[in-house]
């Protein structure tokens, strides 16, 4: 038996739909469209991709964007300096910082100039205690969009044996904390993992957010397991064995068309958030 396949594309497309509405009565009440800017350090080629991405969704949706570019050598304090700006700035409502920036800045720093009311990525401290502690906050857009495709398939998380491979503070971190708050119990592996496959073996629900193709293996999907690939990779390979696991779980997202449009329905859901709680 085969996997059914999670559309995060459709699921996302309705995200956008009552976004784009959203956005609209924003522009009627306000005189202005909700804003996004998108803050890009250097000329790598696939972040430039995703933050053109970002801006042509934006548009399509009826949200402007403020495209901020640096070069390569900016330091710590030039970034700050910028995202500062737009967090002081009244025409901005939300702020990206495309990850990662070039090695000679400190990222935490930077994120942390983003004021929280406009944390639309949901990368401040801020907003991963609040995430943490389930008060209202933004969420990183990618476990928020993880979650979002488990509740619209209706996939019971509590008391579900939960794995995330991965704990980035953007990413691996707050997916599971959002799977806490639902009552799954998670266990989090990462590069120190002694028994990957063994933890693996045990899931319910899998969760691949470390960025290295193909690490989880098919074989080691329990059968029934609903698995999540949050792994993008060049040439858009997910971070799990898809022919293999396929055969073995009840649900899968595949990649492209899983959990990256929902990233990004999810960002632009939260910049017409910000923007209406602007107007108080
Ligand atoms: N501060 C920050 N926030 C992010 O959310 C963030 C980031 N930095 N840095 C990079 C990663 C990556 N990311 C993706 C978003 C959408 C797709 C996506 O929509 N991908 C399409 C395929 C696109 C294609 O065909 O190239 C899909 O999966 O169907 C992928 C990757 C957001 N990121």
């Amino acid at each position: 038996m085969s996997a059914e396949i999670i559309d995060g594309s459709a699921v996302a497309k309705q995200l956008l739909a009552e976004t784009a509405a959203r956005a609209k009565a924003f522009t009627e009440r306000a005189g202005r469209a909700p804003c996004l800017a998108t803050v890009l350090v250097g000329q790598d080629p696939a972040s430039m991709s995703y933050v053109r991405m970002k801006q042509n969704r934006s548009a399509k949706n009826g949200i402007d964007s403020r495209k901020v570019e640096l070069p390569e050598t900016t330091t710590t304090d030039e970034l700050i300096a910028a995202i500062t700006g737009l967090s002081d700035d009244p025409q901005v409502d939300g702020i990206l910082l495309q990850h990662p920036v070039p090695e000679q800045i400190d990222e935490r720093a930077a994120f942390e100039a983003i004021a929280p009311r406009k944390d639309v990525d949901g990368v401040t401290m801020h907003s991963l205690a609040a995430t943490a502690l389930d008060l209202p906050s933004f969420h990183s857009c990618t476990p928020e969009g993880i979650v979002r495709l488990l509740d619209s398939y209706r996939v019971e998380l509590a008391g579900k044996r939960a794995v995330v491979i991965g704990r980035s503070p953007i990413l691996g971190m707050p997916v599971g904390l959002l799977l806490l708050g639902r009552n799954a119990t998670v266990t989090y592996c990462h590069s120190g993992t002694v028994d990957l496959a063994d933890q693996v073996r045990q899931a319910d629900v899998v969760v691949a957010a470390v960025g290295r193709p193909e690490l989880i293996k098919g074989e080691w999907i329990k059968p029934g397991a609903v698995v999540v690939d949050a792994g993008y990779n060049p040439g858009n390979v997910g971070d799990v064995e898809q022919a293999v696991a396929v055969e073995r779980a009840s649900m899968i997202t595949p990649v492209p068309g899983g959990v990256g449009p929902m990233t990004i329905a999810v960002l632009l859901a939260q910049t017409v958030a910000a923007a209406e709680a602007s107007l108080g």
